[in-house]
């Protein structure tokens, strides 16, 4: 990525791993957090752009090396934008598919009409652990909850994400439609711009 030879992503999230290393392809040596520590720093922010500057800021100070983070999750019309920030940790930190079935159980008897949703995406950059302009980019993914889980690809709350334009899930898609089409691609598509990559 211009003038960033080497980057350090600050996500613990094998999946948003991925689709960021994809989404980046050659541009810039990519390394994970995971090299430089296992501990995931507390999400304390009361808005995405807040937390990805958090993770962004650690993961420099623990890696010496530019660091960009994601932080997104899942904003549900019915639960007024619930589960939101707290996406992951929605059922308690036991993973995706306790958070996956809490969420159905929340929206059991709510009709189609009101099950509209957006994945939500900020990506935060940072030069150094206190640069004091990060670079910020969001990005949104509109969509509805479906009524149960459909298709295997993807991780999270994909199983349970429609796509209207698309007419399947997103956990349906193959990864390369997902990342031309998402909150994270649509973020993504932002920061090359902003970079001069686009
Ligand atoms: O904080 P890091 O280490 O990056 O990993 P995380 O999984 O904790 O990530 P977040 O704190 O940003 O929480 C994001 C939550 O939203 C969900 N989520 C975000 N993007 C998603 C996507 O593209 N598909 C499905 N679920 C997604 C994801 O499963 C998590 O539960
Ligand atoms: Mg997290």
């Amino acid at each position: 990525m211009s003038g960033f030879k080497e980057l350090v992503l600050a996500s613990h999230n094998a999946g948003k791993l991925k689709e960021l290393q994809a989404m980046l392809g050659d541009a810039v040596r990519v390394r994970s957090i995971g090299e430089f520590s296992q501990v995931e720093p507390e999400e304390t922010g009361l808005s995405f752009v807040e937390n990805a500057i958090l993770k962004a800021r650690n993961a420099a100070r623990i890696s010496g090396l530019p660091a960009l983070a994601d932080d997104s999750g899942l904003a549900v019309d019915f639960l007024g934008g619930a589960p939101g920030i707290y996406s992951a940790r929605y059922a308690d930190g036991q993973g995706d598919a306790a958070n996956n079935a809490k969420l159905l159980d929340a929206l059991k008897d709510v009709p189609d009409a009101q099950r509209g949703a957006q994945f939500v995406c900020a990506l935060a950059l940072v030069r150094h652990a206190d640069d004091p302009l990060p670079i910020l980019c969001e990005g949104l993914w509109h969509g509805s909850i479906l009524h149960e889980a459909r298709g295997e690809h993807g991780f999270g709350y994909d199983p349970l994400f429609w796509v209207p334009d698309s007419e399947c899930s997103s956990a349906e898609m193959p990864s390369e439609q997902k990342n031309r089409l998402s909150h994270r691609a649509r973020a993504m598509a932002l920061l090359k711009q902003r970079l001069g990559l686009a």
